[in-house]
Order: structure tokens, then sequence, then C-alpha cells
């Protein structure tokens, strides 16, 4: 797909659109019989805005059960979220990573014609691209389905397998091949790549949102502009906290945030946190039924959850 010029108007809004705080990368509500559920969308917003203070949110992505969507859900889940989105919300990213080249394409046009702030996208993890060249062939195929819209690569190992393209060499030269790549979800634990893209591409303004909550203050450090995650969900008040001592350079502070909530992490992380626990957990948060995970995802049990309550509740967190 060749790539349509670009008016100055549009280079001026990507300017304007720099993401900077915390993104909640949103669960996906669905109904007891496993159909999605738009109608508590708006309700979701408000809460988010209301009670968390987060104003970006990143949908259709991992923990929305994206790749678990069909292409109609995923249409239909973007348009809402931009919808209710309007007079609330700073901005909505639209993940419209696939297998499918076609169908990341698909999704890509239709978040442009929607007006979504930006997207994303995730490298292909089954039949893998077998080096950075053909990961960023990938790429520039999806971004030129949607020439006006801000690009961010999706950075998570961990699920993909992807393990040997390191973000700092992916990124040489990037925007001759996508001139639309605004930065990178960098969902890893090795700073020293993501150090390395925040020092040796700040002359270039990318955006670096890091995506490993249980350590977003050492991200920090290393110059992170904003945080994308599950539980800003439903931690994003106390994460904000946070950000701001970090900001008012109250390090002793900060660490004592970080250090409560990795008590909150460490033990879902030991006793298994998948979406089946984020959904859970939401429900209760925000009283608003995020419904169970779809298949082969499974909804977590009613003892763990209240495990996670409790603990929750003791550390200040719910
Ligand atoms: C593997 C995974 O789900 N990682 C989460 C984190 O927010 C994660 O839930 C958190 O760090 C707790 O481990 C995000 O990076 C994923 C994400 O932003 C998304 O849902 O698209």
């Amino acid at each position: 797909m060749e790539w349509s010029t670009r008016s100055n108007a549009a280079e001026s809004s990507m300017e304007s659109s720099k993401i900077r705080g915390l993104v909640a990368a949103t669960v996906t509500p669905m109904k007891e019989n496993g159909e999605i559920n738009l109608s508590v969308i708006g309700k979701y917003v408000d809460y988010l805005l209301n009670v968390q203070g987060v104003r970006i949110v990143f949908v259709n992505g991992t923990t929305a059960e994206g790749l678990s969507l069909t292409t109609e859900e995923r249409k239909q889940l973007a348009e809402e979220w931009v919808k209710q989105a309007v007079g609330k919300l700073d901005q909505v990213i639209v993940h419209v990573g696939s297998l499918c080249l076609k169908e990341a394409q698909e999704l890509a046009a239709h978040a442009a014609e929607i007006k979504a702030g930006a997207i994303s996208v995730v490298a292909p993890s089954f039949l893998k691209p077998p080096n950075k060249d053909a990961l960023i062939s990938f790429l520039r195929e999806v971004a030129a389905a949607a020439p006006s819209v801000p690009f961010y690569y999706y950075h998570i190992p961990k699920l993909t397998g992807i393990t040997t393209i390191r973000m700092e060499d992916l990124l040489v030269g990037i925007k001759s091949k996508i001139p639309t790549f605004q930065g990178v979800k960098f969902s890893d634990t090795d700073l020293l790549d993501f150090g390395q893209c925040v020092h040796k591409y700040e002359s270039e303004k990318f955006t670096f949102l890091y995506g490993v909550d249980e350590q977003l203050l050492g991200a920090l450090a290393m110059g992170a502009h904003g945080a994308i995650g599950s539980t800003y969900n439903y931690i994003g008040k106390t994460t904000n906290d946070m950000l701001a001592a970090f900001k008012s350079k109250d390090f002793e502070k900060a660490r004592k945030i970080q250090c409560l909530m990795q008590e909150f992490f460490s033990y879902v992380i030991s006793h298994g946190f998948m979406v089946g626990e984020t959904k859970a957990i939401m429900s209760v948060a925000s009283n608003i039924p995020m419904g169970p995970p779809r298949l082969p995802l499974q909804e977590t049990s009613n003892e763990y959850l209240t495990q996670i309550i409790v603990l929750m509740k003791s550390l200040g967190l719910l």
C-alpha cells in the first residue's frame, strides 16, 4: 500500500496529540453469555475519569482480549469508546494488531474513519517475522492504511515470543519507513533497551510508554513519558499519586507508593494474574459488571477474588 501525502494539519495534530501520563489498557465488558457489552462503556469512561483520574484509554489490546474478538466486535468497541470519550477523555488509542495483515489494515482504516487519537500494532506472533526488516514491513503496511493517524508499536515479547528484536535496533531509521511513527508501548522488563530508546531517540521526540506496571517507577527514572497498563483501570489514582511525587522530586514518597503497590503485584503475580482476575477486580472496584473472559481464558475463583480484595483493602488500594 502506498503512502498518501499527509497535510500539515495532520502533522501538527500529531504534535499536539503527544501522549503523556497514565493510559488504562481497558478490559472488554462482556455479558454472561460471552457477547460484548457496549452498554456499560459510558459508565466505564466516567469511572476512569472521575474515580481514577485516567484520561486516555488503550482499547482492544491484551487486557481487552483484542485478539480473541472478531473484526466486527473490535470495530464496534472502537466506535463506542470513541463516541463515549467525546468531551471527557483526552484520547482513545485503538489497538489494531492482528495475526492477519489484511485484518490489521482494515482495523487501521476503520480507526482513522472514526477519528481515533492513535493506533497501535503488536507483532504477528503465530507466523512470526523472521527479522527486524520483516517486522518493519508488516508495520509499515498497517500504518499506511491510516496515513494521518499517530502510530505506536506495541512491544510485548513475553506474549509474542519475539525476543530477539530489540527496540533500540527496530527504531533505527523507522520514521523514513513509517512516517506516522510516534513511539513505543514498551511492555517488557528490559530497562537497558528502554533506557537506550529514550536516550537515543530524544531528538526524534518519540514517546515511550511503559507497560510493566509493577516496576513503573524504574521506567520513570529512565525517562518514560507515560504508562499503559491493565492496573490503571482500578489503581490509577494511586499510580497518579506516585507520578506526582516523582514529578515533584519526592522520590522517597514515590518509592513508598511503588513498594506498597508491589505488595499487591507480588501476591497476584505469584498466585496467577490474567484477564480473568483483572475483569473480576475491575467489576468490584468500579461496580460495573465486566463479565467473564472469553475462552480459552478462565474466570477467577470467588475464593481467590475475595483474598485479592481483602489484600487490596488492607493496602488502601480499594
Ligand atoms: C502481559 C500484560 O498483560 N501486561 C499488561 C500489564 O499492565 C500487566 O497487566 C501489569 O504489568 C501487571 O503484571 C500490559 O502491558 C498489557 C497492555 O497494556 C494491554 O492490555 O494491551
